[in-house]
C-alpha cells in the first residue's frame, strides 16, 4: 500500500507500525476463498445471514435469492438466512418471505423486553433469532449484492482460529437523482467516523470502511457484547471488539463494490450525532473522558416549512431524542432470563451523565 503525507516540518507521514502489520495481515480479497473451499472448512459449523430490513421490499428479495441460489442450493455454505422486519411499513417480509428467507418482526424476538426501534436493534434481535456458530450480517438496501460478499466475510473465519470478526470494505459510489459521485459515498464515514476513530482509536484508523454495514462474526463473541439500538452499532461493535479481543482478533475483507439506497443530509445528521454520542460514551467507559456536564441527547434541524409562514423563521423544526440506548450482550440477557423467551430484564443503568439509557 502507498502511503502519501508530509508534515509541517516536510517529514514523510507513516502510520503506525500496529497498522502497517495489521494491514497486511488483516487485509484479504473476496475472490481470495470460493464457496466451496468454505464448504469443506466449516467442518461441522453453521453459517446463518442475518439482514435487518426497514422498508427494503425493492432490494431484500434479490439479496435472499443471491444467497439461497448460490450459497444454500449451489454451495451448502448458509445454513439460514433470516431478515428482521424492522417496523416496515412496505412488503419486506413478505417479499423476503416469497425469495425464500425465514423473516420475523423485530419486535416479536423476547417480547418481554423493553421496545426498541433501530438498526442495532434489529441486528441484535436477529442475532437472537438465529442459530448459526458464525453470523453474517448483511444490509437489505444493496443493489450490487453479491454472493461474494457472504464468501469473503465467512473467510477468515472460516480458516484463521484467531479472527473473530470480519468487516467488508468496498468502494461506494454516492448515486441517485441523476448523480453519481464515484466515491461519494461513506459520508458519515469520511465526515465524522474516521476523523474521530482516528483521533480516539487510532488503532482502527485501518478499517477502510469502518461503518460498513456488511460484517461477520463468531456467535460466542457476538453475544459477549452490547448492540447499540441504532446507527451507533457499528462504531460500538469495533470500539468494543478492539478493547476487549485486540486488534489482531479483527480483519477486513475487499467486496468490491457497494450501491446502496442513499438517505437525505439530514437523516445522516442524526447518525452522525448517534455515532459521536456512542463514541463519547465508550470514552468515557473506558476513562479517557470526563464529562461533569454530560452531552444534551436533544437534536433540533431545521426543514422547509410545511405548515406555512410562521413567526420568524420561516422553517419547520425536526426534533430527535438522541439518548443513547443499547441491548446488553445477549448471552448475559439469555442467562439472567433463563431462557430467550423473556422475563424481567436488568434494571436500567445509566451511565455518562445520563447520556446512556441501557436496558437488556
Ligand atoms: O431502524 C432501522 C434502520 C435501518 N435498518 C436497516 O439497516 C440497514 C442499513 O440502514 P440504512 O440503509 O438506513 O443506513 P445507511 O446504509 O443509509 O447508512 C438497511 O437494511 C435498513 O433497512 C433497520 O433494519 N432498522
Ligand atoms: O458509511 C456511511 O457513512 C453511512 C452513509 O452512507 P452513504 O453516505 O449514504 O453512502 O452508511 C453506513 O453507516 C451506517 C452507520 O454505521 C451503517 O449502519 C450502514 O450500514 C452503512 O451503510
Amino acid at each position: 500500500m502507498h502511503a502519501t503525507g508530509t508534515g509541517f516540518d516536510g517529514t514523510e507521514l507513516a502510520v503506525s507500525p500496529e497498522i502497517g502489520t495489521w494491514l497486511e495481515h488483516r487485509s484479504g480479497r473476496a475472490d481470495d476463498w470460493t464457496a466451496a473451499d468454505l464448504v469443506t472448512a466449516k467442518r461441522g459449523r453453521t453459517v446463518s445471514v442475518v439482514i435487518p430490513a426497514r422498508d427494503e421490499d425493492e432490494t431484500v428479495g434479490g439479496i435472499v435469492r443471491t444467497i439461497r441460489t448460490e450459497l444454500v442450493e449451489r454451495e451448502p455454505l448458509v445454513d439460514e438466512i433470516l431478515v428482521v422486519d424492522s417496523h416496515s411499513q412496505d412488503a419486506t417480509a413478505e417479499v423476503a418471505a416469497d425469495a425464500g428467507a425465514a423473516v420475523v418482526a423485530q419486535d416479536d424476538v423476547l417480547p418481554a423486553l423493553p421496545r426498541h426501534r433501530g438498526k442495532g436493534d434489529a441486528l441484535w434481535k436477529g442475532l437472537a433469532a438465529s442459530h448459526g456458530d458464525l453470523v453474517v450480517f448483511v444490509d437489505g438496501d444493496l443493489y450490487d449484492f453479491t454472493a461474494g460478499y457472504v464468501t469473503g466475510l465467512l473467510g477468515p473465519l472460516l480458516t484463521r482460529p484467531d479472527v473473530d470478526y470480519v468487516k467488508g470494505f468496498y468502494h461506494r459510489p454516492l448515486a441517485g437523482e441523476g448523480r453519481r459521485e464515484v466515491d461519494g459515498g461513506g459520508r458519515v464515514t469520511e465526515l465524522v467516523a474516521r476523523p474521530l476513530l482516528n483521533m480516539f482509536w487510532p488503532q482502527l484508523s485501518g478499517f477502510v470502511q469502518p461503518l460498513a454495514g456488511e460484517y461477520a462474526g463468531r456467535r460466542e463473541v457476538l453475544e459477549a457484547i452490547p448492540f447499540v439500538t441504532h446507527y451507533g452499532v457499528e462504531i460500538g461493535h469495533l470500539i468494543d471488539l478492539v478493547e476487549w479481543r485486540g486488534l489482531d482478533a479483527l480483519a477486513q475483507v475487499d467486496l468490491g463494490h457497494r450501491t446502496h439506497r442513499h438517505q437525505t443530509t439530514q437523516a445522516l445528521g442524526r447518525m452522525s450525532a448517534q455515532i459521536i454520542l456512542t463514541m463519547l460514551d465508550r470514552l468515557t467507559r473506558h476513562g479517557r473522558l470526563s464529562m461533569p456536564v454530560p452531552p444534551a441527547t436533544l437534536l433540533a434541524q431545521f426543514q422547509r416549512s410545511v405548515t406555512g409562514p410562521g413567526s420568524g423563521v420561516e422553517r419547520d423544526l425536526v426534533l430527535t431524542d438522541l439518548t443513547l440506548e443499547e441491548r446488553d450482550p445477549l448471552a448475559a440477557v439469555t442467562r439472567d432470563t433463563g431462557d430467550a423467551g423473556g422475563g424481567d430484564v436488568a434494571a436500567p443503568t445509566s451511565e455518562c451523565g445520563g447520556a446512556l439509557r441501557r436496558t437488556a
